[in-house]
């Protein structure tokens, strides 16, 4: 096992992943910066999911290694990595996932809270990042009476209130239409950038391009590709295999 690059908060060397049998990854590596927003860009069916599971510990992988700063996660026992996700990485998923019972602030709450941050604290950080995203007219309301779209942006307030070191975006826009998308993106990586969070995050195009530092693309499980953001739209003319 080789240690990963000191500059390096994500690390992964040559994943494979395959779901029931179906190669999912094929040998991707991949290598994060603090405090940098990364894309990963890819077809459907591509494994950016996939890909984002293993890196934040959700999945392990069938072989190769992931490294959050000097720690191995790979080797790490489900509770060490369970806690791993609930003190330093965040979540937003294309589906908001919230709490039925806990009305939005609560739920924008919960990680700080299963942290141990005392109610009061919790609760300020919730409303702050639910006004940011402009829903702090719906932190009473439970998740049933929203609309997804207002769901969504509480699944964001939820992931940002506990300041992750790293945060995990699996297609956050996608119950999202038009400016909203934009909007959203924008809050979320303006968040990064000023509490110096390190991003990945997935879409099927270009639209996050302007907005994150570089980009690489997944096609078949494989890395096609890894170029800054500005020079993101030749992507197909200089691809490079990995
Ligand atoms: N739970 C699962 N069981 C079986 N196959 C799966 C499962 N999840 C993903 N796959 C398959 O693994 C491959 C990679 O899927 P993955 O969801 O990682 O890709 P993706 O690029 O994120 O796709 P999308 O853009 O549609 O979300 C696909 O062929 C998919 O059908």
């Amino acid at each position: 096992m080789v240690a990963p690059p000191d500059n390096d908060v994500l690390w992964a060397r040559a994943l494979t992943y395959a779901h029931g049998g179906s190669p999912a990854l094929t040998g991707v590596s991949l290598g994060v910066q603090e405090g940098e927003i990364l894309a990963v860009s890819g077809p459907r069916g591509s494994g950016k999911t996939t890909l984002l599971r293993c890196l934040s510990g959700q999945l392990l992988p069938d072989s190769g290694e992931v490294w959050f700063n000097s720690s191995p996660i790979h080797t790490m026992s489900t509770l060490a990595r369970e806690r791993l996700r609930c003190e330093r990485f965040g979540w937003i998923g294309p589906e908001p996932c919230l709490v039925p019972e806990l009305n939005a602030w609560e739920n924008a709450a919960l990680p700080l809270l299963l942290r141990g941050t005392r109610r009061k604290g919790a609760k300020h950080a919730a409303h702050e990042w639910l006004d940011r995203l402009d829903i702090g007219d719906c932190a009473g309301s439970r998740p049933a009476t929203l609309l997804q779209a207002q769901r969504q942006r509480v699944a964001v307030a939820r992931a940002l209130a506990a300041a992750p070191d790293i945060l995990f975006a699996d297609e956050p826009t996608a119950p999202l239409h038009g400016p909203d998308r934009e909007q959203v993106l924008r809050t979320i990586t303006t968040a990064a950038r000023s509490h110096g969070i390190t991003v990945v995050l997935t879409g099927h195009g270009t639209e996050a391009d302007a907005l994150v530092d570089r980009s690489v693309s997944l096609i078949d499980g494989r890395r096609s590709g890894s170029v800054p953001a500005h020079h993101a739209e030749g992507s197909a003319a200089c691809s490079v295999s990995v």
